[in-house]
């Protein structure tokens, strides 16, 4: 099974998913590692991605999910997942892929990057990741207001893990 961790940078993928993986005992994945270096220099310098800079990167994750399908792997990915249009591309098995949405309001998300240090991503970009965001529908949504224990046993609940 993987549980797809995913909503704007800053709403707590990284956090969240490692911290859910280790609490299950299962492997943890950051989609982060699957960008081309280009990308995340666009970032780094505040350029949004686009469309087309995503395609190598949802087509990477894609072949990735593949594999732990395929090798049965209990897996926590933290990726955006911005779009639907990506979700499709990554959602391969809608009984074995499940989609977790860490919801939050801007303000809130906002702050939570002005305190995170040593990530190539800053607030800068927060506007464009909620302009690109398309939130999901069917999917575990979890207030990230919480405390990180809170959200991962909210999490585990709502999937009966
Ligand atoms: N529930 C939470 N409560 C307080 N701080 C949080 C919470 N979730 C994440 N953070 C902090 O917010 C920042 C962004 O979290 P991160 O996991 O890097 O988000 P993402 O991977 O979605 O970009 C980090 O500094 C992290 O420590
Ligand atoms: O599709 C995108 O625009 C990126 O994947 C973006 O959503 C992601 O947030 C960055 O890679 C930064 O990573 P964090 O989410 O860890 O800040």
């Amino acid at each position: 099974m993987i549980i797809l961790v995913m909503g704007v940078s800053g709403s707590g993928k990284s956090s969240i998913g490692q911290l859910l993986a280790d609490s299950l005992q299962w492997e943890f994945s950051d989609a982060d590692a699957f960008h081309s270096p280009e990308n995340i220099e666009k970032m780094r310098y505040g350029i949004p991605l686009n469309d087309l800079d995503r395609v190598p990167w949802l087509l990477a994750l894609q072949q990735a999910i593949q594999q732990w399908l395929q090798e049965n792997k209990n897996m926590v990915l933290a990726c955006s997942a911005l779009k639907a249009s990506y979700r499709e591309v990554l959602v391969l098995d809608e009984e074995r892929v499940i989609l977790v949405y860490l919801k939050g309001s801007f303000e809130l998300i906002q702050k939570r990057l002005q305190m995170r240090h040593g990530h190539f991503m800053g607030e800068k970009l927060l506007k464009s990741q909620f302009d690109a965001l398309e939130e999901p529908s069917g999917a575990v949504t979890v207030d990230i207001s919480e405390p990180l224990e809170v959200i991962v046993q909210n999490i585990r609940v709502s999937l009966g893990i």
